[in-house]
C-alpha cells in the first residue's frame, strides 16, 4: 500500500523554504509537509534586517511566505519550537516541547550562528550578533536609550549593521582587525575608497585592532584592546563571519566536518536525511550567500520530485553591500594570485574604481566600486568561464562599451539574454524581458512571475531599466508601481475607479479593473475591503475573508496560537466591579497571563480560539479593538480630578473621545491621548492625534508614533471647547480615513503628504462640519463585532473556520 510521504523541514530559513517552495510547484501533494522553525516567525527576508534596522522597511514587509500561506499549502508549522532530537533509525523527530513527529524524508536546513569571540565578558547585557529579528529589534529598542555603539567585523555584516545604527541615531565605532575593510571581498584600493565614503557618512574605524576584552558590570560599558586602548560602547555587535549550526546534525550522527557533508545531491551520510543552506558543506564549501543556497534547494527539490537534475556542482559567488550612498561589488578572486594578470581603472574625481582579474584568458574575478552597473555582465563572464582574449580592456572600461551618460536600460539592452540580472535568485535578462512580454508592467509584477528583486533587492534598478526598455515607450518614464503585485494601479486610481463605477465587491473592483492575480493577495484584498467600506459605509457589507485573522476573531493571535483579548476600557478608567467580571472570567477559562497594556487596558492573553465567544459573552464589554486597524486606545492623565497641576477634565474629555469613536474603521491603527497639562503624563505628543489642556482650553497634536521609529507629533491647532476638541478630531480622523493608503500610520501619512495640506483641509468650519458628518454617518452604522458574533447563531457556529487573508499585524 503505498502512503503520502512524510516530509520534515528543520529549519524555516531562507533555503529550507525556497526548497520547499520549488517542491509544491513540482510535485503537489506528493509529499506531507512538516516544518520546524525555532525564530517564532513565519518564514522571513534574513537579507532585509539590513533595510529594516536602516530604516524605510517594515519587519511586516520581510515576510516571505506569511502564516495562512503554510495553511493553504497544508503545510504543518512549528515556530518557537526547535527540534531538538531526531532518531535516524525510527525516523522520527522531536522538538523542544516534546512533539514527535514521523518522516521518510528529512531536510536540514539549520542556517549558521554568529560566531561570537570568546572575549572575557563577551556574556555582558548588550552583546550580540545580527542574525535574526530579535537581535534588530534588541539593535532598535537600544538605540533609543543607548548612544555609543561598537561594531565588531568590518565585513559585510558589521558595515551593514553600522549604517543601520547610525540611522538610529547611534554614534558608531567600527573595529576591524585588518588593515583594510571587507578585506575578504576588497582589494586595498576598493577598500580605501570605500573607507573614505562610509567615513563621510559618520562612521568611525579603529582598524588592525584587536578586542582584548568587554568590560562593565552587568551590562556592557566598553571595549579594551590588545595594544592597551579602550573605547566606550552600551552596545556591541559582533559581526566576524558565521559557523554553520550543526550541533543537532553531530548529535544524530551525520558526517560533519565544518557543516553538514553533502553529496552533489544533497545528500547527508545517512540515507533520507537532506542538508540544505549554510549548515551544509559541498565540496568543502559552506556557503553564506542566498544564491548558491537557492541553487542548492532547486537541485534538492527536483531530486524530491523526482525530476531528473545534474546536481549541484558548487557556486561562484558575487556580493553587494547595501549600504545606501556607496556602490560596491566584488566576485571571484579579487587580489592577483601567482598566475593571474589584473587590470584596473581607478578615477579618483568620480569615485570610481574597477578591477578585472585574468587567468588563462578567462576572466575569474571583478572588484567594482563607485559604478557597479557592470556587475552583472562581468559575473556571468566569470560564471561562463569564456575566452576573454583581446576584450579585456573593453571589459574593463565599460561592459558594453559604455559611452560617457549612456543610460543603464540602453547598456542592458547590449547585453546577451542568458545573462544574469537577478543574482540571489538566478534570474536572467531573457526572463525578465519574457514576464515583461507577458504582461509583468512593475517591478512587483516582476518579483512575483521570476522572483527576481525578492531577495536582497539589489537587481532593482536593473530590472526597472528593463521594464523601460520594454514595456516603457520606448525608453520613456518607468513604469509606475502598483499598490501589490496583482495590480499597476495606485490607491489614488483605484479609490476613483471605485466612484466613478460605483464598484460595489473587492471581487467586482478586481475584475473590472483587471486584477492579474484573480483572487488577489494579502496586500490588496484588505486594502480594498478597506476602500470600499469607506467609500459606502451604508451600502457596502464587509468581507470578513478580506481581513486579517486578529480582525476576523477580533482578537490578536498570538505565536503559540492562542489570543489575547482586550475589553474596552473607556478612558483606562474601570471600577471595582469590572475588575472582579474581568477577574470571574480569567478565572473560568483559566487565562494564564492578564497583564495591563502600554494604552491603560487590561490584556487576557492566553486564549483559546475555541474560548474566544464564550469569553466575550461573560465579559459583555464592548471589544478594545485591540487587533484591529481602527481606533484603538485613548490614554488619559488624572488631569483636575485629581491632580493639583490639572488644568482640565482629562478622564471626561478621554472618554468622550474613546466613546465618540470607538469603532471606527481606519487605514492603520489609531492611538489617542489626553493630558490634563503640559506635563503630559498620558503621552499625548507620541499618539496619532494627541490632547493637550492648557489654561482656558486645548492644544492638539497629530502625526506621533512611538514605534520602531519615534516620531512626535506636530501642533495641529488649540481650541477652547471640548465640542471643539471633538470637532477637529472627527475631521481629522475623516481626512485621514479618505486619504491615506491602507495600512499607513497617520506618521507617515504625514510625513508623505506634509502638516500644512492636512491644516488646509481643515481649517475651514465648513468642511470640518462636512467631514465630521461622514464621520458621524459611517459611525451610525458601526456595531460592536462581538455582539455580532454572539448574537448570531450562524456565525458563532461557523467561528472556528472564518477564513480571510493572513496575518502580519500589529
Ligand atoms: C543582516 C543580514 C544581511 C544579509 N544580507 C545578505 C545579502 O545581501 N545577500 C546574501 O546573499 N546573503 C545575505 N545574508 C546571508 C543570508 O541571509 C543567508 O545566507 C541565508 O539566510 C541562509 O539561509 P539558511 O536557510 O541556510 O539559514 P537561515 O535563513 O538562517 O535559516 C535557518 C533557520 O533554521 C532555524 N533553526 C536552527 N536550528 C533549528 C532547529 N534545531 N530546529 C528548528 N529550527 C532551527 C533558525 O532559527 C533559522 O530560522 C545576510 C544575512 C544577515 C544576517
Ligand atoms: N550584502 C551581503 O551580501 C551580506 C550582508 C550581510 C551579511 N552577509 C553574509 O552574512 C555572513 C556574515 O557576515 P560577516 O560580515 O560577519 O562575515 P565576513 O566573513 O564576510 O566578515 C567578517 C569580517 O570580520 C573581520 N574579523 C574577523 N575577526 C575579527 C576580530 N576579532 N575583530 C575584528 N574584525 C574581525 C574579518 O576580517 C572579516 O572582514 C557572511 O556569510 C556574509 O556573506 C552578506
Ligand atoms: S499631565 Fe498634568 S494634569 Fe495630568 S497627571 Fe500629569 S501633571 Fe497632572
Ligand atoms: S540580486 Fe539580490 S534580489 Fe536580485
Amino acid at each position: 500500500m503505498s502512503h503520502v510521504k512524510r516530509l520534515v523541514l528543520i529549519g524555516n530559513g531562507m533555503a529550507g523554504m525556497r526548497t520547499i517552495e520549488h517542491i509544491l510547484k513540482l510535485s503537489t501533494e506528493a509529499y506531507e509537509i512538516t516544518v520546524f522553525g525555532e525564530e517564532p516567525h513565519p518564514n522571513y527576508n534574513r537579507i532585509m534586517l539590513s533595510s529594516v534596522l536602516a530604516g524605510g522597511v517594515e519587519l511586516s514587509d520581510i515576510v516571505i511566505n506569511d502564516w495562512d500561506w503554510y495553511t493553504e499549502n497544508n503545510i504543518k508549522l512549528y515556530t518557537g519550537d526547535p527540534v531538538t532530537s531526531i532518531d535516524s533509525v525510527g525516523k522520527k523527530v522531536i522538538s523542544a516541547s516534546g512533539i514527535e513527529v514521523a518522516y521518510d524524508i528529512l531536510i536540514m536546513a539549520t542556517g549558521s550562528n554568529p560566531f561570537m569571540l570568546p572575549l572575557p565578558g563577551a556574556n555582558k547585557e548588550g552583546v550580540i550578533g545580527f542574525r535574526n529579528i530579535k537581535d534588530c529589534q534588541i539593535m532598535m529598542d537600544t538605540s533609543k536609550t543607548y548612544k555609543k555603539a561598537a561594531v565588531i567585523g568590518g565585513g559585510l555584516l558589521g558595515l551593514e549593521a553600522a549604517r543601520g545604527l547610525l540611522n538610529l541615531g547611534m554614534d558608531v565605532n567600527v573595529i576591524h582587525i585588518h588593515k583594510y575593510l571587507m578585506d575578504r571581498q576588497l582589494d586595498q584600493s576598493a577598500s580605501l575608497m570605500l573607507q573614505h565614503d562610509l567615513e563621510q557618512q559618520g562612521m568611525k574605524f579603529l582598524l588592525e585592532k584587536h578586542t582584548a576584552s568587554i568590560v562593565g558590570r552587568r551590562r556592557v560599558q566598553g571595549l579594551t584592546f590588545a595594544d592597551g586602548g579602550e573605547i566606550e560602547a552600551d552596545l556591541v555587535i559582533m559581526a566576524v563571519g558565521i559557523t554553520p549550526n550543526v550541533e543537532l546534525a553531530k548529535r544524530t550522527g551525520l558526517k560533519v566536518n565544518r557543516g553538514i557533508v553533502v553529496n552533489d545531491y544533497m545528500e547527508t551520510s545517512i540515507p533520507g536525511i537532506y542538508a540544505v543552506g549554510e549548515c551544509a558543506e559541498h565540496r568543502g564549501i559552506a556557503y553564506g550567500l542566498v544564491a548558491p543556497l537557492y541553487e542548492q534547494g532547486a537541485v534538492l527539490a527536483k531530486r524530491l520530485a523526482g525530476t531528473v537534475t545534474a546536481g549541484y556542482a558548487g557556486s561562484v559567488t558575487s556580493t553587494k553591500l547595501k549600504v545606501s550612498g556607496v556602490d560596491v561589488f566584488s566576485a571571484g578572486y579579487f587580489n592577483d594570485k601567482p598566475g593571474m594578470r589584473s587590470l584596473r581603472f581607478q578615477d579618483e574625481i568620480d569615485g570610481i574604481y574597477k578591477k578585472i582579474v585574468i587567468q588563462d584568458n578567462r576572466l575569474v574575478g571583478a572588484v567594482l566600486f563607485g559604478d557597479i552597473t557592470d556587475g552583472a555582465p562581468l559575473f556571468s563572464l566569470i560564471k561562463s568561464g569564456e575566452s576573454i582574449e583581446g576584450r579585456e580592456k573593453e571589459l574593463l572600461l565599460g561592459f558594453s562599451t559604455g559611452k560617457a551618460g549612456e543610460s543603464l536600460a540602453s547598456k542592458l539592452g547590449k547585453m546577451a539574454d542568458d545573462e544574469i540580472i537577478c543574482g540571489c535568485n538566478g534570474v536572467t535578462k531573457g526572463t525578465i524581458a519574457e514576464a515583461i512580454g507577458n504582461g509583468c508592467s512593475s517591478v512587483a509584477e516582476i518579483k512575483m512571475c521570476t522572483k527576481a528583486t525578492g531577495s536582497c533587492g539589489g537587481c532593482k534598478p536593473q530590472v526597472e531599466a528593463l521594464l523601460q526598455l520594454y514595456a516603457g515607450d520606448t525608453i520613456g518614464e518607468p513604469v509606475k508601481e502598483g499598490i501589490c503585485g496583482c495590480t499597476s494601479l495606485g490607491r489614488d486610481e483605484i479609490v476613483e475607479s471605485m466612484k466613478a463605477m460605483h464598484l460595489m465587491s473587492v471581487k467586482e473592483v478586481m475584475n473590472v479593473l483587471e486584477w492579474r492575480e484573480p483572487e488577489g493577495c494579502s496586500k490588496c484584498r484588505p486594502a480594498l475591503n478597506y476602500y470600499l467600506g469607506m467609500l459606502y459605509p451604508a451600502e457596502y457589507k464587509d468581507e470578513k475573508e478580506s481581513r486579517f485573522a486578529n480582525e476576523r476573531y477580533h482578537a490578536n493571535i498570538q505565536k503559540d496560537g492562542t489570543y489575547s483579548v482586550i475589553p474596552r476600557i473607556y478612558g483606562g478608567v474601570t471600577s471595582p466591579a469590572e475588575l472582579k467580571k474581568i477577574a470571574t472570567v480569567a478565572e473560568k477559562y483559566d487565562v494564564p497571563l492578564v497583564k495591563f497594556t502600554g494604552g491603560q487596558r487590561l490584556d487576557l492573553f492566553g486564549v483559546k480560539k475555541e474560548d474566544l465567544p464564550g469569553i466575550w459573552e461573560e465579559l459583555d464589554m464592548p471589544s478594545g479593538h485591540g487587533y484591529g486597524k481602527a481606533l484603538r486606545t485613548v490614554k488619559t492623565c488624572v488631569g483636575n480630578t485629581f491632580c493639583r497641576f490639572g488644568t482640565q477634565d482629562a478622564i471626561g474629555m478621554g472618554i468622550r473621545l474613546e466613546k465618540a469613536f470607538e469603532r471606527i474603521n481606519t487605514p492603520a491603527k489609531v492611538k489617542l491621548a489626553v493630558s490634563g497639562c503640559p506635563r503630559n503624563c498620558a503621552e499625548a505628543t507620541v499618539k496619532d492625534l494627541g490632547v493637550v489642556a492648557i489654561d482656558g482650553g486645548w492644544e492638539l497634536y497629530v502625526g506621533g508614533n512611538a514605534g520602531v521609529k519615534v516620531r512626535a507629533s506636530e501642533f495641529l491647532c488649540v481650541v477652547k471647547t471640548e465640542d471643539e476638541v471633538v470637532e477637529w478630531t472627527s475631521a481629522y480622523l475623516q481626512y485621514y480615513r479618505e486619504n491615506a493608503n491602507w495600512n499607513e500610520r497617520t506618521a507617515n501619512w504625514i510625513e508623505r503628504v506634509g502638516l500644512e495640506s492636512i491644516i488646509k483641509a481643515l481649517e475651514n468650519a465648513e468642511d470640518r462640519q462636512a467631514l465630521m458628518g461622514r464621520i458621524e454617518e459611517t459611525l451610525s452604522y458601526s456595531k460592536d463585532p462581538w455582539k455580532d458574533i454572539i448574537n448570531n447563531d450562524d456565525l458563532r457556529k461557523n467561528f472556528h473556520t472564518l477564513s480571510g487573508v493572513e496575518t502580519v499585524n500589529s
